[in-house]
């Protein structure tokens, strides 16, 4: 660390160089941080280097001087003071246990991952307790569409930790005028939030391609609300949290917006692409596929009751016709507009 102006300056390592990991080394960039990226592909690294561009993931995006690419995960990690985790869930656990043996003894980890490990059913955080134990560690999760962070649209976020000296030092680390960043203990409310969006997302964006009118959209996202808290919070998370930007205000960004990679997914296959083709259509990483085969099945392991989850799991993994799973969705048991009011929450 050093001072400048004032302001600590941080030793600042994202690994990942996709569109999230690159938006926000940019912020940290922009903030006067020393700042390397991590990739495994040479030539995204030299069009950083040559033309201050991301152009594989955020063409058009002109990144700041204060961020160096970098290939030797080694070198990019050691000497650290803050490591940002930014590579799909499933490659996370390799990732991290490649890059601890070269942790500085102080360095803080935080996770930009919105998924859940295969498997498992490990969250994120999960994963870099138990690789780096000795370690303070973090997770960022919020409505943050990568491309409008770098293009400084105005974004908030949530730092969640349980260590409040690491969500202080996040927010002032990351904060700027287009940039908010707010805190919240619950962890596991926060990480849980922005994995399981990204299935409502795919909702979103099908019943989006089939003609859904504005009524529709509010009762989806709501009810999805309702089903992922209930999820949630089952599971151990605080319900205020999604009330928070980690909750709805992901929810309303990702059900809504065309940016959103799971939405999209959803939109191709309401257009009538099949699973793969969407994939291979979006080429980058829509965490939901893979979160909703797992919560899915966790939900039939729990019993919990989760219509939305298990009518787009009958029409992706087994060919059900929307039609039906529509109607059967309207004629389930009559119930409580807000559940956590007869709980006693
Ligand atoms: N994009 C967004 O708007 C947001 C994304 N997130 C979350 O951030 C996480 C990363 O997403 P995002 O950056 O968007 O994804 P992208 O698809 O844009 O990029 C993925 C990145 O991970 C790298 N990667 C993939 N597999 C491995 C591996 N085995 N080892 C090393 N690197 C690997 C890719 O490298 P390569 O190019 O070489 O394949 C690429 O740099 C996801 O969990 C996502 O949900 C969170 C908030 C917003
Ligand atoms: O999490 C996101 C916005 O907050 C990005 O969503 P997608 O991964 O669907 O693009």
């Amino acid at each position: 660390m050093s001072e400048s102006s004032g302001n600590p300056s941080y030793q600042v390592t994202v690994l990942g160089g996709g569109s999230f990991g690159t938006a926000i080394a940019n912020i940290a960039a922009m903030n006067n941080h020393n700042v390397t990226l991590w990739m495994r592909s040479e030539k995204q690294a030299e069009d950083i280097r040559q033309n201050r561009e991301n152009a594989r993931y955020l063409p058009g995006y002109q990144l700041h001087k204060n961020l160096t690419p970098s290939l030797d995960l080694k070198s990019a990690v050691s000497g650290a003071d803050y490591v940002f985790v930014a590579v799909p869930s499933k490659a996370f656990r390799a990732v991290v246990e490649e890059s601890v043996p070269y942790l500085a003894d102080h360095a803080r980890l935080i996770s930009l991952t919105k998924g859940i490990e295969p498997h498992s059913f490990k969250l994120m955080s999960q994963i870099l307790q138990e690789a780096a134990p000795t370690h303070e560690i973090g997770v960022i999760s919020g409505p943050n569409l990568a491309k409008e962070i770098a293009e400084n649209q105005i974004s908030a976020t949530v730092v969640a930790s349980y260590s409040q000296a690491l969500r202080q030092s996040i927010q002032e680390m990351l904060s700027c005028g287009s940039f908010r960043v707010y805190g919240n203990p619950d962890i596991y409310g926060v990480e849980m939030a922005g994995a399981i969006k990204n299935i409502y997302a795919i909702v979103s964006g099908l019943a989006t391609a089939l003609g859904m009118a504005d009524n529709t959209r509010a009762a989806i996202i709501t009810r999805s609300l309702a089903e992922m808290s209930r999820f949630a919070v089952r599971l151990g998370a605080n319900p205020m949290t999604f009330l928070g930007l980690a909750g709805v205000g992901d929810l309303i960004v990702t059900c809504s917006s065309k940016l959103s990679r799971n939405y999209r997914v959803g939109y191709y296959i309401g257009e009538g692409l099949t699973l793969k083709q969407a994939i291979k259509k979006i080429g980058e990483t829509a965490e939901g596929i893979n979160t909703l085969r797992m919560v899915h099945d966790k939900a039939a392991e729990l019993g919990i009751y989760m219509p939305l989850v298990k009518g787009l799991f009958s029409i992706i993994y087994e060919d059900m016709p929307i039609e039906a799973i529509a109607s059967k969705l309207m004629s389930g048991d009559l119930a409580q507009d807000v559940e956590f009011m007869s709980a006693g929450i």
